[in-house]
């Protein structure tokens, strides 16, 4: 670099800076050359250095939902993101998505092979809509039956990057650690990568969906029913319905059944965090491909282990959680891609406990470390409610038939059903009995 002189032409490079806590932002510096031939020397000299890496994406295809979060996706990726894309000279076709599930299905019959990787503006229900599509193209194109559990599923080729527009942004903020659309779009451009756990979710032999981020029964399955009827609202939405909720302080009653995670490194109360080049994720990884390679390792009945009782909320976390309102997560120590699940039980408990225990989220303390919350490292669980689904009338007749009485777990106080929902990924899953396991690793993420 030199000082400018008039004759000079200017040359710009761009290049990614890291600044405070894990954002990033693009930074320039300019140089002059009075030699046009050496410039050019030094600019195709640059590219072929850039070409050679070919981990960096040059066709995306693009969803935007405008709905999500404070309805800005699309102000989002038309000022801070297609700009920076352009400047990469990443070519995009970018689909405005016009009603729900509209990326699902598109990407579920859409050729994908002139595309490098897939980017969702959204949130954590955007970012479930592409890996449902392209999990199920992958998996009709290999002929694999989605409905039986057992089925060894062909993992997705494709990478996905996500912008952050969304309420609560989990995913985005578990991988990069930050939920900027600027950071999430320079990762994008370099081309990294994160493989993740994906768990499929299963009702008497028929898939319902997959999951990346959280599973949950209970209270947050109620926390997000309550929320859809207020969407309008946007991201406090949650804040609202989570009091609401917390109020109910409803419990349900039911059997965990979970198989633990013996053969992985790690442990739900570790101190150790999952970071860029995690060693238990490559561990479990190599790991996992073994017993894939070899014959599947038969579980037999001793494995499983039960617990039955009345929760507060059942979770299941493939992934720490971590978000804007939890810093640290639902389970601080869990992995993105070590094929297990962490699994927490909240037993029914005062009110004043449920609140010690959710406020442990927002800070330091350890929100495992109380008695009625159990926390367990798993590859796979059912859960079956204490009522059967036919069942799930109001709690007031069965309170009248069975005890004469309302039921003490279940104040009166308008919600009345004996069964909760699950949450998966910030979407409902009307069905309280379910069949969990970790199935694959997820497209690796662009923006890890
Ligand atoms: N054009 C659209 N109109 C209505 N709904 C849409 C549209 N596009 C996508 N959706 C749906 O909007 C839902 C929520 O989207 P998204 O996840 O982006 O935002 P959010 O719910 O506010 O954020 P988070 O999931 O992080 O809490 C998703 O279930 C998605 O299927
Ligand atoms: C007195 C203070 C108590 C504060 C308690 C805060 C506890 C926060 C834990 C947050 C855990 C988020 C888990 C992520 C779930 C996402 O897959 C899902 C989709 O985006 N979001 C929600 O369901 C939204 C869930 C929102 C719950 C409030
Ligand atoms: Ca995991």
């Amino acid at each position: 670099k030199r000082l400018s002189r008039q004759e000079d032409v200017p040359r710009i490079l761009y290049y990614v800076q890291r600044s405070k806590e894990h954002h990033w932002c693009c930074a320039e510096v300019t140089f002059y050359c009075s030699d046009q031939l050496l410039c050019n020397q030094w600019v195709q000299a640059l590219q072929r250095r850039l070409d050679l890496q070919g981990v960096r994406p040059k066709n995306l295809l693009v969803f935007i939902n405008p709905f999500g979060g404070k309805q800005l996706g699309k102000h989002i990726y038309d000022k801070k993101v297609a700009p920076l894309f352009q400047l990469a000279s990443i070519t995009t076709e970018v689909i405005v998505t016009e009603h729900a599930n509209h990326a699902r299905d598109h990407l579920a019959e859409v050729d994908l092979r002139i595309y490098d990787g897939i980017v969702c503006v959204g949130g954590d229900g955007m970012f479930s809509e592409v890996i449902h599509g392209l999990i199920c193209q992958t998996q009709k194109i290999a002929g694999i039956d989605q409905n039986d559990p057992n089925s060894k599923l062909v993992a997705c080729s494709l990478r996905i990057g996500i912008i952050p527009a969304g309420s609560t942004d989990c995913i985005c903020y578990a991988t990069v650690g930050v939920n900027d659309p600027v950071t999430s779009a320079l990762h994008i451009i370099v081309g990294d990568s994160q493989p993740m756990d994906v768990s499929s979710v299963h009702h008497n032999n028929t898939f319902l969906k997959y999951s990346v981020s959280l599973l949950g029964y209970g209270f947050y399955g109620d926390v997000l029913k309550d929320s859809e009827n207020n969407r309008w609202m946007g991201p406090s939405r949650y804040d609202f319905s989570g009091f609401k909720t917390f109020l109910s302080h409803q419990c349900y009653e039911g059997t965990v059944l979970y198989l633990p995670a013996t053969e992985t490194l790690g442990n739900p109360r570790d101190e150790s965090r999952c970071t860029a080049g995690c060693y238990v994720c490559q561990y479990s990884g190599k790991l996992l491909d073994l017993s894939n390679n070899k014959q599947e390792l038969k579980h037999v009945e001793e494995d499983w282990k039960v617990v039955k009782g009345k929760f507060l909320a059942i979770n299941a976390a493939n992934m720490s959680c971590a978000c804007s309102k939890s810093p640290m997560g639902l389970s601080p120590a869990a992995h993105l891609a070590d094929g297990t699940i962490d699994l927490i039980l909240v037993r029914k408990c005062s009110r004043f406990n449920f609140l010690r225990h959710l406020i442990r989220h927002t800070n330091k303390d350890d929100q495992f470390d109380l008695a009625f919350v159990e926390v367990y490292r798993v590859k796979q669980f059912i859960f079956t409610p204490k009522y059967s689904e036919e069942d799930n009338i109001d709690i007031r007749d069965i309170g009248k038939n069975l005890f004469g009485q309302f039921c003490s777990d279940h104040p009166a106080c308008g919600c009345s059903q004996v069964n909760s929902n699950w949450n998966c990924d910030g979407e409902i899953i009307e069905h309280a009995a379910v069949e969990v396991r970790y199935v694959l690793f997820c497209c690796l993420e662009l923006s890890g």
